[in-house]
């Protein structure tokens, strides 16, 4: 490794009586949320800066703030489940467990407008001759993919207030199916149209409906009585990322009563792709919303949050660092990027952490595409479409030392629905409705994928040997004791000119070998870090797409030249801003080495100490 004068890690002296007036005030700001009366038809809006404490703020908010009446409920709602896991974990260790049990709701907004708002009101309605199945996305049933793209890959019209209309590839997505996109097209959207009338939806119909079923006068009273009558009050954490529609449900449940209390982060709002409606760029709340502010980082050092906010986009000036590392002086690193398929800057970035006495178990490297994580470490970001080929990248990705969350899902769900395409049959059916028909229990199938994990042979082996070894492999590990002998088949099939291949290639995955030596980092796309915080994180920006810039790359290019983006590239620089607010300790960028010299001298104009250090190319433990 080759680097700059290596300053020292240790913190500096600050003046006990500064960070103990710092720390006042930021307690100060978070007691007052914590207290904070918020009534029915206005909302109470809290702006946070990263790091400003929102989870802890939440909880203290739900353990100590009575409610109105006794026998209500608070409901605290997030996107994904991951937080409202860890709000529960933080009422276990607080000793109140009940708070996380009924009356009370906690869980990801998808789930409440479900159980609240739309599954008790369905069989009432126009649409209520069906058993319906809610899924988190449409890769979660068989049907719903083709050739490499799967409905989620898709926007959809509205038709009579539901998104049942003609579809289009969102932005970004490559025609990856059939080659003639509207071909394509005219596939998603008959077979949305046919999923729907069998009763199958994800998150976007789930809102159409819910307000198709507010559109009702009547029926809106009845729900809404219902719900105000049993909830005393509404937070909704990561608000920034609420859609159109989310807000207009909102708005709904505020005017009739509800309390509502929206807590998040505008600079943090990285899910406007979800939401191609238009409504990017409103407001998070009514401007009449009352509104109060965390500004104070509890996670970082001064250094990075500095460095963060020359990514923002709301323009806000730093944030004080206010936590155990305020005053820690690790410089920015930046490692000029010279093969995204080789891992040269990751270990660069490992070896620093090292240095600093961060363990691998609390580094991250994250990157706003997964195809920008270099491959040497992850293997293809997407399966391959033979069936055979998913098989073995599944096993890849559930091998690697690294693979991002996501990547791991979608890896066990292949698993499964091989172990019961062979045990029950029935391939075009969801895993779910499997486990039901077939009185199985997803214990019995994780167990069952659990022993065939450990038992396949290894992806250096040919594809030929492999694919006669899975086989039999997965004839021995049934997925419940009910099945006695598999009533399906694999279907897989192998061509003759790759028998003699490796097994990793026909998964279009990289060289095992090479990935089980590196085990340097967690890999994970950034939104799949949302809301987390690790000691050390790698932020790499992916490589300029210079013919067509892409939204990342104007993203980047109007953070290093420091000018306005437009409302699409805000969105790839808050990604960015969302990655690098991870970081307590160790902040690291890895660029095309011919930006590294802009990104120097943005960061050292706010005042950023940082330092270019280059790609480790020895072979050395970390
Ligand atoms: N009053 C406090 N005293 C000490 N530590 C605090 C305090 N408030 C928050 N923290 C710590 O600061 C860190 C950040 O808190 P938290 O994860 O709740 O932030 P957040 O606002 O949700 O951040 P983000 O939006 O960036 O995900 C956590 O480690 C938390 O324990």
């Amino acid at each position: 490794m080759s680097a700059e004068a290596i300053p020292p890690a240790s913190p500096t002296a600050e003046p006990r009586q500064r960070v103990d007036a710092i720390r006042g005030s930021a307690r100060e700001a978070q007691r007052a949320i914590v207290e904070a009366e918020v009534t029915g038809g206005q909302f109470l809006w809290v702006e946070a800066c990263p790091g400003a404490g929102k989870t802890r703020v939440v909880v203290d908010r739900h353990l100590e703030r009575p409610l109105a009446t006794p026998r209500q409920g608070r409901a605290i709602v997030s996107f994904t489940r991951m937080a409202g896991r860890e709000l529960r974990r933080r009422c276990d260790d607080a000793g109140s467990p009940e708070l996380v049990s009924s009356p009370h709701f906690i869980g990801t907004l998808d789930s409440f407008i479900w159980l609240h708002l739309v599954r008790p009101y369905l069989a009432a309605s126009e649409w209520g001759n069906r058993s319906w199945r809610r899924l988190d996305s449409w890769h979660d049933h068989p049907k719903a993919r083709q050739r490499g793209l799967s409905l989620d890959d898709f926007v959809f019209t509205k038709k009579d207030g539901l998104r049942l209309g003609p579809a289009k590839l969102r932005n970004g997505k490559s025609n990856a199916g059939t080659g003639d996109p509207n071909r394509d097209a005219r596939w998603a959207q008959r077979t949305h149209r046919k999923l729907f009338r069998e009763g199958f939806f994800t998150g976007e119909l789930l809102r159409d409906i819910a307000l198709k079923l507010l559109s009702d006068q009547k029926r809106a009273r009845l729900i809404l009585d219902i719900l105000v009558a049993r909830f005393s009050e509404l937070i909704v954490d990561e608000a920034q990322d609420c859609s159109d529609e989310d807000r207009r449900i909102l708005q709904r449940l505020n005017e009739h009563g509800l309390p509502v209390l929206l807590v998040g982060d505008p600079d943090q709002a990285i899910y406007g792709f979800r939401d191609p409606s238009g409504s990017r760029g409103q407001p998070v709340v009514p401007v009449t919303a009352e509104t109060m502010r965390l500004r104070h980082n509890w996670r970082s050092t001064q250094n990075i949050c500095d460095a963060a906010a020359t990514l923002r986009t709301s323009g806000h000036p730093a944030d004080v660092a206010a936590g155990e590392h305020h005053g820690e002086d690790a410089p920015i690193m930046l490692v000029p990027m010279e093969n995204r398929e080789e891992a040269g800057h990751v270990r660069s970035f490992a070896a620093e952490a090292q240095r600093l006495g961060i363990p691998q178990a609390q580094r991250i490297v994250a990157s706003n595409i997964g195809s920008a994580l270099p491959a040497e470490l992850t293997g293809s970001s997407r399966p391959p479409r033979t069936l055979l080929g998913r098989m073995v990248w599944a096993v890849g990705v559930l091998r690697a030392p690294g693979a991002p969350r996501k990547r791991l899902e979608r890896a066990h769900r292949i698993v499964w629905e091989n172990l019961l395409n062979l045990w029950c049959g029935e391939p075009g059916v969801t895993v779910e409705q499997r486990l039901e028909r077939f009185g199985l229990t997803k214990d019995g199938l994780l167990r069952a994928e659990a022993r065939v994990i450990d038992e396949l042979p290894s992806l250096n082996e040919s594809a030929e040997k492999w694919n006669t070894e899975a086989k039999r492999i997965l004839r021995k590990h049934q997925p419940g004791s009910a099945l006695d002998r598999p009533q399906g088949k694999l279907g897989w099939r192998i061509q003759s000119k790759d028998r003699r291949k490796h097994a990793y290639v026909i998964g279009g995955l990289s060289d095992p070998t090479i990935t089980a030596s590196a085990e340097v980092a967690h890999l994970s796309t950034i939104h799949q870090v949302k809301g987390e915080e690790w000691d050390a994180v790698l932020v790499i920006v992916p490589p300029a797409e210079v013919s067509t810039p892409d939204p990342i790359t104007r993203a980047v290019e109007s953070w290093l030249s420091q000018r306005p983006l437009t409302e699409e590239a805000t969105e790839a620089r808050n990604v960015l801003y969302v990655a690098a607010t991870r970081a307590r300790q160790l902040l690291a960028f890895a660029l095309d080495a011919d930006r590294i010299g802009r990104a120097r001298a943005v960061l050292e104009s706010h005042g950023v100490s940082c330092r270019i250090v280059h790609q480790h190319r020895a072979d050395v433990d970390y």
